[in-house]
C-alpha cells in the first residue's frame, strides 16, 4: 500500500505532493495527469482564480522513461498566482500588514484555525484550508487511475444536484455518466443541466453560494478489497474518511444508503446469482457494491454531499478577531459553486483509496508480480 502526503499554500509558490510505496514499472503518462488537472479546473460557476491557472505538474521524482522506479514519486504544481502575492507569501520577507485578514468567513476554518494555532493574521490560516491543496489529490489520483487502467479498473463521477436543482432517477448507467464530462456542471441530462447553470446564475447575483451533491462509480472493481475483520479495514470506512477529507463534503453515502434505510430488507438486498461465464452476480446493486465492508464485484457507487462555498460576495456577519467588533466577513475572491470541481476531486480521492486497497491484496512492488497475483484470482 502506498503512502500519500500533500503540502503548499493556495497562493505561495506551489503545492507539493508525495506518494511513496508506490509499484516500480508502470507507465505513467504525465500528460494524462495535465488533463485531470484541467478538468479539476473547469465547471461553471468558478471564480478568477481559475483564469489565472493552468495547472501542470512537474515531476521531480521517482519515476524514469515514463514508468515509475518504486522510489517516493515527488511533484510540483506551480501557483502562478504567486506573482501576485510574492510580497505577502514571500517565506523570507513578509509585508503582513497590508493584507491582514482579521475577519473570519463562517463556514471556513478561518476562527477556528487562528485560535488553534494562535495567528492574529486569518490569512496564515486561509492559504492552507483552501482547497487548492486538492489539486495535488487529483494528480496522484491521475497516477493511482494510470496502476489501476491495467486491470480495467475504471472511475466515472458526475453532478447529481446543484441547489435545488436535481436529477430524479440515480443514473446507474456508465455511458450515460460518461456523458456529463462535456457538460459545463458535470451533469448527465441537459435539462437538469441547464437549471443548475440557471441556480448558479441566480445564486451569483444575490452574492450568495452554492452547494450540491456529486456521485462516483469505480468499475471493475474485483471482489474482496477491504475487509470485514477490523472495523478501521473495511472498504466503505475508507472511502469514506478520504472523501471526507475533501474541502466542504459533509457527507457520504455508499450505495442507495439513505434510501435504503427508508426500505424493508426484501427491496433491498441484492439477490445472488451465478452463471459459469460471469461466476457470482446480482442483478441489482443497492448495496453499491460494498458488502462486509469488502468490495463484492459490482460497481462502487458511492455519493457525496457539499456544502456551500463559505465565501459570500454579501458577506455573512462575523467578528473581528483583533478589536471584538462585530463586522461582516472578508471577501477577497470566491468560487459560487465548486460541485463540478469536487467531483473530479472525488473520483481521483476515490480511486487512490481503491488502488491502496488493490495493492493491499494483490502486493505492491512491481507491476509484473502484481499482475501474476491478480490473474491467480480471477
Ligand atoms: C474545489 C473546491 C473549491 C472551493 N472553492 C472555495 C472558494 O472559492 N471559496 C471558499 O470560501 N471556499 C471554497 N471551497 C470550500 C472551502 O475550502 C471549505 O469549505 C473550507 O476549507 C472549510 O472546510 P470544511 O468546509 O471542510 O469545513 C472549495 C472547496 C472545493 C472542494
Ligand atoms: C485555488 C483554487 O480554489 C480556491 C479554493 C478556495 C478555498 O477557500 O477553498 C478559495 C479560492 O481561492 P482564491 O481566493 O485564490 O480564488 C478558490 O479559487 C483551486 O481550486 O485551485
Amino acid at each position: 500500500m502506498f503512502r500519500l502526503i500533500t503540502a503548499g499554500e493556495s497562493h505561495g509558490k506551489g503545492l507539493v505532493g508525495v506518494v511513496e510505496g508506490f509499484p516500480a514499472n508502470v507507465k505513467i503518462d504525465i500528460e494524462e495527469i495535465n488533463k485531470d488537472l484541467a478538468r479539476r479546473q473547469k465547471g461553471y460557476g468558478r471564480g478568477g482564480r481559475m483564469k489565472i491557472e493552468k495547472d501542470r505538474v512537474e515531476i521531480l521524482s521517482g519515476i524514469r522513461g515514463g514508468k515509475t522506479l518504486g522510489s517516493p514519486i515527488s511533484f510540483l504544481i506551480e501557483n502562478k498566482d504567486y506573482e501576485n502575492w510574492k510580497p505577502y507569501m514571500n517565506p523570507v520577507d513578509v509585508d503582513g500588514e497590508t493584507r491582514k485578514v482579521t475577519e473570519p468567513r463562517p463556514g471556513h476554518a478561518d476562527l477556528t484555525g487562528a485560535m488553534k494555532y494562535g495567528f492574529e493574521d486569518v490569512r496564515n490560516v486561509l492559504e492552507r484550508s483552501s482547497a487548492r491543496e486538492t489539486a495535488v489529490r487529483v494528480a496522484i489520483g491521475s497516477i493511482a487511475r494510470q496502476l489501476l487502467q491495467n486491470f480495467n479498473i475504471k472511475v466515472v463521477s458526475h453532478v447529481t444536484a446543484i441547489g435545488e436543482a436535481f436529477l430524479q432517477e440515480k443514473v446507474e448507467d456508465i455511458e450515460k455518466i460518461e456523458l456529463a464530462e462535456a457538460s459545463e456542471v458535470r451533469c448527465c441530462d441537459e435539462a437538469v443541466e441547464l437549471a443548475m447553470i440557471e441556480e448558479i446564475k441566480r445564486a451569483k447575483e444575490e452574492g450568495n453560494s452554492l452547494g450540491g451533491v456529486f456521485e462516483i462509480h469505480v468499475t471493475g472493481v474485483p471482489a474482496g478489497l477491504g475487509s470485514y475483520v477490523q472495523w478501521d479495514r473495511k472498504l466503505d470506512a475508507k472511502l469514506a474518511y478520504a472523501l471526507m477529507g475533501i474541502q466542504a463534503i459533509k457527507g457520504v453515502e455508499t450505495g442507495y444508503g439513505f434510501q435504503n434505510a427508508e426500505k424493508r430488507g426484501s427491496l433491498v438486498h441484492d439477490e445472488i446469482f451465478h452463471s459459469p461465464d460471469k461466476g457470482y452476480y446480482r442483478e441489482s446493486n443497492h448495496a453499491g457494491g460494498i458488502e462486509g465492508g469488502m468490495s463484492n464485484g459490482e460497481n462502487i457507487m458511492i455519493r457525496c454531499a457539499m456544502k456551500p462555498i463559505p465565501t459570500l460576495y454579501t458577506p455573512l456577519r462575523t467578528v473581528d478577531i483583533e478589536t471584538k467588533e462585530a463586522v461582516l466577513a472578508t471577501v477577497e475572491r470566491s468560487d459560487t459553486c465548486a460541485v463540478p470541481a469536487a467531483s473530479v476531486v472525488g473520483e481521483m480521492v476515490a480511486i487512490t483509496v481503491i488502488a491502496q486497497e488493490f495493492l493491499n491484496k494483490y502486493g505492491s512492488d512491481s507491476l509484473e508480480e502484481i499482475t501474476k497475483r491478480w490473474k491467480d484470482c480471477l
